[in-house]
């Protein structure tokens, strides 16, 4: 059974028809001025528009007012907001009605414990992503190149379906899935030469493990 993949952080065409032929079924582009993998709107409309049908869109950001998501969004169709911050159960929901999208929650984790945040999203949300708890001193919330127990996810069951983060390369992916249970993974510094760099040939063998999975 192959392992669907969300190539998250693309700002170009090449890296994006790599992901794309390679079998991506989610494409994530970066509203947040911080990170490396940042865009505009602008830009990102460019790139969300030779996205081809079936291929789900996400726009990742932190913590955005409604201005912002507005803006995002009437710049080019997107299927998925991914709240990637603080965002409550409540903000959450009230994107999703709002904007009529689906959402993305990101539940950060370094232990068993902070798993029960995400029950309460359930109802309010499309999809829950499992990434790594970002250091304090970290620049961005997501994107940090950091793994964290995956066993922990092992056995455990939520009413939407989710997204393993955290981390991720070819060269730990199968094993990132056998420990977690995962269906659907979510990757960006592992398939990146430099911060905010993609490599084809990362995005390519990444991709060719999650078919093979
Ligand atoms: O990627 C970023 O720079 C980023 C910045 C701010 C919020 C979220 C961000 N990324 C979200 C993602 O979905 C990443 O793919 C996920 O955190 C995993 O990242 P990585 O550990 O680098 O594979």
């Amino acid at each position: 059974m192959a392992v669907a993949v969300k190539i998250c952080g693309l700002k170009t065409e090449v890296a994006l028809a790599v992901a794309v032929q390679g079998g991506a079924s989610f494409v994530g582009f970066v509203f947040f001025p911080a990170s490396p993998r940042a865009l505009t709107p602008c830009e990102a409309a460019r790139l969300v528009v030779k996205v081809p049908p079936g291929i789900r869109r996400v726009a990742v950001v932190v913590d955005a007012d409604d201005l912002t998501l507005e803006t995002i969004l009437t710049a080019a169709p997107f299927d998925f907001v991914q709240c990637h911050g603080r965002e409550t159960v409540a903000r959450a929901r009230a994107i999703r009605e709002r904007f009529r999208i689906g959402v993305i929650k990101a539940v950060p984790v370094a232990e068993a414990a902070d798993l029960d945040a995400a029950a309460p999203y359930e109802d309010a949300v499309d999809w829950l992503l499992f990434d790594s708890r970002a250091p304090n001193q970290a620049r961005h919330p997501g994107g940090n190149a950091l793994a964290f127990d995956w066993s922990l996810l092992r056995g455990r069951a939520w009413r939407r379906p989710w997204l393993l983060a955290g981390g991720l390369h070819a060269g730990n992916l199968a094993e990132a899935v056998r420990l977690s249970g995962a269906a659907a993974v979510d990757v960006s510094s592992g398939i990146e030469d430099v911060p905010g760099e993609k490599s084809l040939a990362k995005i390519g063998q990444f991709l060719a493990v999650a078919k093979d999975l």
